[in-house]
Parts: C-alpha cells; structure tokens; sequence
C-alpha cells in the first residue's frame, strides 16, 4: 500500500529511527511496529537495524544486529571501560563500518517500505554522540528519515517529568532537524490525552503545575522551579508547532496506524523542509571550502612575491629539480604531506575483529538477507 510511486523512480523506503529514554518501550514498539507492518503487507517487511550492543535480548529479528558485529564486553576489557563507555565505544567502532551497512540497505531499498533503527538504551549514547550524528546524517542523507521519540506516559504525568521530557525532545528535534513524532507508549496504562492537552492548551500545563503538589513555598510563593517551568511552557509552545504526537500501546498494537499516518505525513515535511536544507547546508560547505581554498592559495603566492623581493638574485634559479637530483635526496624528506591510509595505520578497531565477534556458541549472521 506504501509502496505506490507516481514517477519512474521507485519509491524510497521511509527510515523510522526510534529514540527514548531507557525503558520507555522502544524495543517492544520495534517489535509492535514489525508485527503490525508484516500484517498490513506481508510482501514488504520492515528492513530492522538493532543498534544497541548491550541489550540481552530483542524482541524481534532484525536483518542487521550490531551485536553480530562488536561485543561490547571485550570492548569493555580490552578498552578498561565501565559499560556505558563500553557501548558507546561499540557505536563507534560499528560507525567506521556505517558506510557497509548503509550499501546492503541500499540494495534492500526497493523491496521494503520502512527501515526501522532501533538505538541504545541509554539515550545520550545516541543523541549526543559524534556515531549518532553521523548514522543520523549518513541515513537521513539517502533515505526519508523521521524520528520516532518514545515516551513512557504513565510515568510523565506530572507536568515537571512531562517539561523534562519535552526539553529533551526540543533538543533532539534541533539537532537532527528531522521530522519529529512524538510517541506516547503505554497507553494501555495511561491514556496521553493531559499530554495533548498541555501541548495544544499551555494555560490548562499551568493550572495542572499550580494545583500540583510542591508547586508554592513555606510562604505560598510559586516556587524557582514552578515560576521556571511556567515560563517554559510559553517557549515551548512554538516548538509544539512542529511536531506530531500519538499515542499508542506496544503491548496491544493500539495506535499503531495512526502512527504509520503520522509517519507518511513526516515524510512530505522531509522532503519539503529537510531536502532543501541539506542542499543548504552542502552548498555552504562547498563554498567554505572554496573560499580557504582561495584564501590559501593567495596567502602563497603572497609569501612567494615576499621571497622574490627579499631574494632576486635567487629568482632566475627557481625550477623544479631533476629526477635524477630527486633520487640522491633522502626519500623522508618528500613526505611532508600527511596523508594516513587508514588501512596502514594503526586504529583502535584493529585490535577488535569487528567483522567476527558473537559469543562462539552462536552463528554469525551479519548481513542477513531477509
Ligand atoms: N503496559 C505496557 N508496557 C510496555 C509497553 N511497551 C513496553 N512496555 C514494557 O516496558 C518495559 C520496557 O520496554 P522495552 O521495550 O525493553 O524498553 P526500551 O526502551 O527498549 O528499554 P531499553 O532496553 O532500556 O532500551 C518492558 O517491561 C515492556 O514490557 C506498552 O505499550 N504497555
């Protein structure tokens, strides 16, 4: 049904990267969300990377498994790191083969509609990692890319979590620029409606923190955090604007179409918004580069009339040596460009075979096909 494409261009796959606090649920929406898309079109599963290295166990098979590639254990005792170093060394050294993973998708990307990430429990790992921004931008530069934010709702009821929750999100949404959905799990437990609510009405988030316990000191003043987060709700009401919420249940598969709409919708702003921005951001790169470019190679040819005032006489002398002066001299003395072939040089990776590591007992399968 995804798969309809009105050009001669097959229609590319749509990437859902799920990101959430620990324990909000992400792993059981994946799982959900695979389920549901293999109801919906059993001809077009979902294509599911699982990007966590720590985790025990997924709930789902995914075609590529960051585990089938770094054990994050031996990362931990060959690096002397504690686990949350171990993991995000992990990432990092999974990232330097990113370009790999991104081509056996590629291949992939005519016969799936979806490309679903799963990421490392603990959140930061991800967000504000350098392999986080850059498997971001590597899949986001190939494919329509939205993010999925997992909340857990029964636990961000009270409006001080529920802020915490959503300035985190803000500051997600701004760093990825991506289209964002905001989605409430659990609403098998607890219905997300007070969370539409405060994000469509912010004087019904103010009356919901004033009548919250906590919310005045000793004296009945409003308290710092109070007169904090009141304010707050007013700056955050523009960056509601820009996202899309739903509410689903991993557990009951409630939801779960809204979503895939949300996630259609998501994709038009991908290509309205996000496109032309990356066309942007890569055109100002260029002229960057351009301009020290230029901006160098004037500084040169300054420094060489400098010379040339300094020392005439040295002038008419000035030529490129022989070959056969070249060969008396010693050989170091050419290499005064610094270029590192990162298959010669030493790096961290070498002493891991990130191609072959899974306990011993279990077969390796990275890539899986299907
Ligand atoms: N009632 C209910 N429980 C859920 C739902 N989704 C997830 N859970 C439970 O929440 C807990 C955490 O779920 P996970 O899927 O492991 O969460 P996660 O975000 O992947 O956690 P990490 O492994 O820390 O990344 C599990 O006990 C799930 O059974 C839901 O929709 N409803």
């Amino acid at each position: 049904m995804m798969s309809a494409s009105t050009s001669s261009q097959p229609r590319k796959p749509t990437v859902i990267i799920t990101i959430g606090m620990a324990g909000a649920g992400k792993s059981t929406f994946v799982q959900r969300l695979n389920s549901h898309l293999h109801t919906v079109n059993s001809s077009r599963p979902p294509y599911i990377l699982n990007l966590d290295p720590a985790v025990a166990h997924v709930p789902f098979e995914p075609n590529i498994d960051i585990r089938d590639t770094v054990d994050y254990k031996q990362v931990m005792k060959q690096y002397n790191l504690g686990p949350n170093g171990g993991i995000l060394t992990a990432l990092n050294l999974f990232t330097t083969k990113f370009d790999q993973v991104l081509e056996l998708v590629e291949k992939r990307a005519e016969t799936v509609d979806h490309i679903i990430l799963d990421t490392p429990g603990q959140i930061e790992i991800f967000t504000w990692s350098a392999s986080g921004a850059i498997i971001t931008d590597a899949v986001a530069s190939s494919f329509p890319t939205v993010v999925a934010y997992i909340i857990d709702t029964p636990r961000t009821t009270a409006p001080a979590t529920f802020m915490s929750n959503m300035l985190y999100a803000c500051g997600i949404l701004y760093k990825t620029k991506l289209p964002f959905i905001l989605v409430f799990n659990k609403t098998d437990v607890a219905s997300h409606e007070f969370a539409i609510e405060w994000m469509q009405d912010f004087e019904a988030f103010q009356a919901a923190l004033a009548s919250h316990p906590g919310s005045r000191d000793a004296d009945g003043e409003p308290t710092y955090m109070n007169s904090l987060m009141n304010s707050m709700s007013l700056v955050l009401d523009e960056f509601y604007k820009h996202l899309k919420a739903v509410g689903v249940s991993s557990m009951t598969g409630d939801g779960m179409q809204a979503f895939l709409d949300a996630v259609e919708e998501s994709r038009d702003t991908y290509e309205k918004e996000y496109v032309p921005e990356l066309g942007r951001a890569r055109a100002a790169r260029e002229k960057s580069l351009q301009n020290v470019k230029e901006a160098s190679l004037s500084r040169f040819m300054r420094d060489l009339a400098v010379d040339r005032d300094k020392n005439p006489s040295a002038t008419p002398n000035e030529r490129w040596e022989s070959e056969e002066e070249n060969e008396d001299e010693d050989e170091d003395e050419d290499l005064d460009v610094d270029i590192i072939d990162q298959s010669e040089e030493s790096w961290p990776g070498q002493y891991i075979d990130v191609t072959r590591m899974r306990r011993q007992d279990e077969q390796i399968n990275w890539p899986r096909p299907g």
